[in-house]
């Protein structure tokens, strides 16, 4: 065991401590904190997790948090550490000196600022009954009483679930909407027809609908889908823009900052003729953008996310978007373009992709990233290949937690 002081907090929210043998990333302790940890060697550093703390930032948060929430300070104070994140995050992976705008806090959802923002969230069930998260990097099920991350219309859905017999499940899943005051839930595992009666009763209950998806190894729902009961999707408001959500595809969990981030990249880009968005779910980014050019194509390989798009965009109105299901690596096919945003899933753009904008030269690349590393990696390599980084703003879409994502504008 060592006793060690944190300086920092460095991408995939670990903190980095200076000892006698190297570089230490440790998981658990914020910055400013002196803490007891235990390390073990990795490959170039020594890496570990906080035991206890031993004095603690004077921020710290003390309320009890669900173990996803690995940034327990006061909100304000979480701040100028996600800006510091990204910055360093451009610097050392991305070997680029830029400064960032300032970073967008999450917009208020109560009195209590970071707190009840998050429209999704998943749960395991605890065999001893009630909702349980996993505990980050182990198996091991920690039951939550309460979660004050998940937004108001949620809570009561949360309540109801962590009462009701839920045996043969291995997970549910909450997707609400501030805008309808509404929730759906999806179940994972176990055999569609023996949860028939248990979604009708919850609809009963209140609940807007309910989804069963299998327990699939390629990840939630996956593999086979069931609507049981209720509405498929919900209504959300995401900057004045209506969009459909639902539990089975893909929609941002914070609808307050992600409005904010995508009225603010419709202004950041230079009009054009054709604009092409990559890894584009239901289409929220390309609805917002469609008045600024003449086309727009939008890809996306999830199929529910496809129709929802098409759905909302045919009730809005947009008569230039049109969506493709396929994978991003096709982008070629759809370029020359005066525009291509992408917003990929935190591995950060396939190679082929990354290759192929490098080929095809878009005139802008707008890159919304939930990951600062890979995206700081990206951004390195188009600057490589000629681009130069315009404009890039850290938004907090996930109050405490290490989380951040980025908005950015490249330019030939
Ligand atoms: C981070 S989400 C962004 C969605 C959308 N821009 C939004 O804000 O709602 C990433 C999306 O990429 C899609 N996706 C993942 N891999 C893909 C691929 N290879 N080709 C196309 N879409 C992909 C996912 O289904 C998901 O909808």
């Amino acid at each position: 065991m060592v006793r060690l002081h944190i300086e920092k907090l460095v991408a995939g929210g670990l903190g980095l401590a200076r000892t006698p043998s190297g570089t230490a990333l440790v998981q658990g302790g914020l910055p400013g904190e002196t803490v007891e940890a235990e390390l073990w060697q990795r490959k170039n550093h020594l890496e570990g997790r906080v035991i206890r703390v031993l004095e603690a930032h004077p921020a710290r948060y003390l309320e009890a948090l669900p173990p996803s929430a690995d940034l327990p300070l006061e909100y304000p104070y979480q701040l100028p550490i996600k800006q510091l994140l990204v910055q360093e995050s451009l610097e050392r992976i991305g070997k680029l000196q830029f400064e960032l705008a300032p970073v967008q806090p999450s917009p208020s959802y109560t009195a209590q600022p970071g707190l009840y923002y998050r429209t999704a969230a998943q749960y395991a069930l605890h065999p001893l009954g009630g909702l349980a998260y996993r505990r980050p990097r182990s198996n091991e099920l920690v039951p939550i009483p309460h979660d004050p991350l998940i937004a108001e219309p949620l809570q009561p859905a949360f309540e109801l679930l962590s009462g009701w017999p839920l045996a043969n499940l291995e997970e549910v899943v909450l997707r609400g909407s501030i805008y309808e005051q509404k929730v759906q839930i999806g179940f994972i595992g176990g055999h569609a027809r023996h949860f028939q009666k248990t979604a009708q009763a919850l609809v009963q209950e209140g609940i807007a609908g309910v989804v069963w998806g299998a327990s699939s190894p390629k990840g939630r729902f996956r593999g086979p889908l069931q609507h049981l009961a209720g509405t498929p999707h919900l209504l959300e408001d995401f900057g004045g823009v209506l969009s459909s959500v639902n539990v089975q595809s893909f929609a941002q969990v914070n609808p307050r900052a992600a409005g904010l981030l995508f009225q603010e990249a419709a202004q950041v880009v230079e009009p054009g003729r054709k604009a092409v968005e990559l890894y584009a779910g239901s289409g929220v980014l390309s609805l917002h953008l469609a008045h600024r050019f003449t086309e727009v194509v939008a890809i996306e390989i999830n199929p529910s996310a496809v129709k929802r798009g098409e759905a909302d965009r045919d009730r809005l109105g947009v008569q230039n978007l049109v969506f493709v299901r396929d994978d991003a690596r096709v982008l070629g096919r759809h370029l020359p373009a005066d525009l291509v945003m992408v917003d990929p899933p935190r591995a950060g753009l396939a190679p082929e992709v990354l290759a192929g904008l490098l080929e095809k030269k878009p005139r802008q690349i707008l890159y919304i990233a939930c990951d600062p590393a890979t995206w700081a990696r990206d951004i390195g390599r188009l600057v490589q290949g000629g681009y130069r980084l315009r404009f890039a703003r850290p938004y907090d879409f996930y109050p405490f937690t290490h989380h951040v994502e980025v908005l950015s504008l490249l330019s030939l």
